[in-house]
């Protein structure tokens, strides 16, 4: 029997389990549901997230983190510990060591609580990671020999962007959007365009189905029901990807303008390096069609999509996991 080693991405939007010597484990979606009256949890993860929109009255579907920050805290607590303890053997002789990537959001007070919640559950050690961090090591850069890089990595709640060199992160910026806000601007853009009322999941399936930030890019169309803002009755719309690229203008223009303002702030040498290797986009929220052409297009630095970018954050604190020892001046520790 050997000691059981964990990383676990902490997402705004999903929550991954690595397990050393057996890789992703858990792959679930960051939903609570609860009693509203007693606050008793009734589902966790994917069995909340269906739940979504469909609850009784005494029933609520709550993200416990919303825009890379914790929103609640004793939820995220209560989801962190079940998700621990879902994955640990009923006997195990050695209690594991879990390294916990957090949104780079969170406060102080929040990181102790999380890495708490760790230890209750019951690690011997919890070491903490940045978001930034964990995404680049994740994408295959090798800390210790990379030159100058920029990794954008578009989650659920956030976008950030870092710029690292052989010595680590040497800057890096957390921006309040990404791909919840993209759902949202559709919901908006469906409501002032077509008088049209959705939820967010099916905006989200639009997004992913037709969705594209390119305008030049040739798009597909497909039919949504939802509920006429005007009458109160269902009603169905035709949508094509034009509808769903000019919902996407603002929040997309943002990410943008944060790549272009880090250019700006980086150290001119690296820029250079930068140029070279190209900006390397992770996090699911970067798959949307397009962003990887529009980002080259304006910067004029060819932007690219890693492999499986929703498993970057993920693979990278596995990778934090081994190698602990060697990073120990980047993560944050309690025992
Ligand atoms: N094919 C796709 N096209 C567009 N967006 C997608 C696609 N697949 C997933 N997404 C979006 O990716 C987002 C989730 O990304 P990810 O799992 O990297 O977030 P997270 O790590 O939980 O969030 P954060 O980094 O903010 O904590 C969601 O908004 C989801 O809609």
């Amino acid at each position: 029997m050997t000691a059981y080693d964990i990383g676990i991405d902490l997402g705004t939007a999903n929550v991954l389990v690595y397990v050393k010597g057996k890789g992703i484990v858990l792959d679930e979606p960051s939903y609570v549901a609860r009693n509203t009256k007693t606050h008793e949890v009734v589902a966790v993860g994917e069995e909340a997230r269906i739940m979504l929109g469909r609850t009784p009255e005494d029933i609520e579907v709550i993200r416990p983190l919303q825009d890379g920050v914790i929103a609640d805290y004793d939820t995220t607590e209560f989801m962190l510990r079940y998700y621990i303890k879902s994955i640990l053997p009923a006997s195990m002789l050695f209690r594991p060591r879990i390294v916990v990537c957090v949104p780079s959001g969170i406060t102080p007070v929040e990181k102790r609580a999380v890495l708490e919640a760790a230890l209750q559950a019951g690690a011997r050690k919890t070491v903490l990671i940045e978001e930034p961090l964990a995404a680049a090591l994740g994408t295959g850069l090798d800390k210790a020999k990379s030159q100058g890089a920029m990794v954008v990595d578009v989650g659920g709640g956030t976008t950030d962007i870092a710029v690292l060199c052989s010595t680590g992160v040497v800057l890096s910026e957390s921006l309040r959007v990404g791909g919840d806000l993209f759902d949202a601007a559709i919901v908006n853009h469906l409501r002032r365009r077509s008088k049209l009322l959705i939820g967010t999941v099916t905006a989200e399936e639009l997004k992913i189905q037709i969705g594209t930030v390119d305008r030049k890019a040739q798009g597909s169309e497909t039919l949504v029901r939802g509920r006429d803002t005007v009458t109160g009755l269902p009603k169905a719309v035709m949508v094509t990807s034009k509808d769903v690229q000019r919902a996407l203008e603002r929040p997309v223009r943002k990410i943008i303008e944060g790549i272009k303002d880090m250019l700006e702030k980086t150290p001119p040498e690296l820029v250079a390096e930068i140029i070279d290797h190209g900006i390397i986009l992770t996090g699911g929220g970067a798959m949307i069609n397009g962003l990887d052409r529009l980002i080259t297009r304006v910067t004029g630095i060819a932007a690219y999509l890693v492999d499986n970018p929703r498993y970057s954050v993920i693979l990278g604190t596995g990778r934090a996991l081994r190698e602990m020892g060697h990073l120990q001046d980047t993560l944050e520790e309690l025992q």
